[in-house]
């Protein structure tokens, strides 16, 4: 095993997704078994005692990979030297909300962390936000630590990937390691786009081999932008498990690379790409190497994905311009 360890943060470490989340990262899932980590875990202070309960647990699970836990109240002394930082402390939203109606909730706790982050990180520090609305709360978080290239901000559109592998894998009968180039297009919101058109399953492209576009544009695409509420709905609290495994396979495959010939989805600032207006953090096509992502280039977008993908955007058009007008872009 390496000797020195990866720090990574975690906030919101004592709720739902930090429940789940913390163990896979303290296993290893994250970078695999012979790379220690250092977890900083950041909570507001009534969560605190909570927290050192999660500690406690982590301690007693012996992880071979777990190099040390640090938890605080600070966003400064918690984020000292991280190398990678996971943002999920926010409210979640509950039955019949919109994850856009968290803005003003929520926005006002990623200025200060991006600029904490900008202050104390690594200079490598890759940041990964995963508490909603996570494109916008990206945006702001970006905007406000300007010594942060601005390619090492994110927001996690993976839940949503996986769960259209999972969706499409059920329609056509295959299994989710048969499907390929998946993508997720714009915003983590009911607007999003589960694009079909470029997909593949077992190497056939998926919307000509389903040849069903009501489907895709009645059951599929819903289903899958949806899935969130319904899960709010069945269990009576948001998705965690499913959102903490997405987040490890984010911030794994940005660190240690996407699959050769394939591509994920990740909410990364956009170039221009595709007609997204620079500077949005918006879903895309990526492939990863050695920590940097590319948007992959050149996808026909036809018709039907146009009107989706133009939707989805001017919806993170809007909140940009909401959390601007609240003050919060840097
Ligand atoms: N992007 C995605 O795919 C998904 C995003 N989410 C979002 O993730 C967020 C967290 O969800 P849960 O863990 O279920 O919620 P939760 O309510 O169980 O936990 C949130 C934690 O964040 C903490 N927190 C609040 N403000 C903080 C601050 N300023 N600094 C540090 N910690 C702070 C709270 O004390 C709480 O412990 C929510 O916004 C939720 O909507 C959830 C599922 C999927
Ligand atoms: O739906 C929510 O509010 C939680 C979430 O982001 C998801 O499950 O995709």
């Amino acid at each position: 095993m390496s000797t020195s360890p990866v720090k990574v943060a975690v906030t919101g470490a004592a709720g739902q997704i930090g429940y789940s989340l913390l163990f896979r990262i303290a296993s290893g899932s994250l970078f695999g078994p012979d790379t220690p980590v250092e977890l900083r875990l950041l909570e507001i202070t009534p969560a605190l005692k909570a927290l050192e309960g999660v500690v406690m647990e982590l301690d007693d699970c012996a992880f071979p990979t777990l190099a040390g836990v640090e938890i605080g109240d600070n966003a400064e002394k918690v984020f000292d030297g991280v190398n990678h930082a996971l943002l999920v402390g926010a409210r979640p939203r509950g039955p019949g909300m919109e994850r856009g109606d968290l803005l003003e909730a929520n926005g006002g706790i990623f200025a200060p962390q991006g600029k904490a982050l900008n202050s104390v990180a690594a200079d490598d520090i890759r940041v990964t936000v995963t508490g909603n609305p996570a494109n916008t709360n990206a945006l702001i978080a970006m905007s406000n630590a300007p010594d942060i290239p601005q390619e090492r901000f994110s927001a996690l559109t993976r839940l949503d990937h996986n769960r259209a592998i999972s969706q499409l894998a059920a329609k056509t009968g295959a299994a989710v390691t048969d499907i390929t180039h998946m993508t997720i297009w714009g915003n983590h919101s009911a607007t999003q786009y589960p694009d079909l058109f470029h997909a593949e399953v077992g190497g056939r492209n998926a919307a000509e081999l389903i040849n069903d576009e009501a489907w895709l544009a009645d059951t599929y695409i819903p289903t899958v932008a949806k899935r969130g509420a319904a899960i709010i709905d069945a269990r009576g609290a948001s998705s965690a498990a499913s959102a903490a495994s997405a987040t490890v396979d984010h911030a794994r495959d940005w660190a240690l690379g996407t699959a050769p010939g394939d591509w994920v989805s990740m909410s990364v600032r956009s170039d221009g790409s595709y007609g997204v207006p620079e500077g949005l953090i918006s879903s895309f096509p990526v492939t990863t190497s050695n920590g940097d992502w590319q948007i992959v280039q050149g996808l026909e977008i036809n018709d039907f994905s146009r009107a989706r993908i133009d939707a989805s955007v001017k919806e993170l058009e809007e909140e940009r311009d909401a959390v601007r007008g609240l003050g919060l872009l840097g």
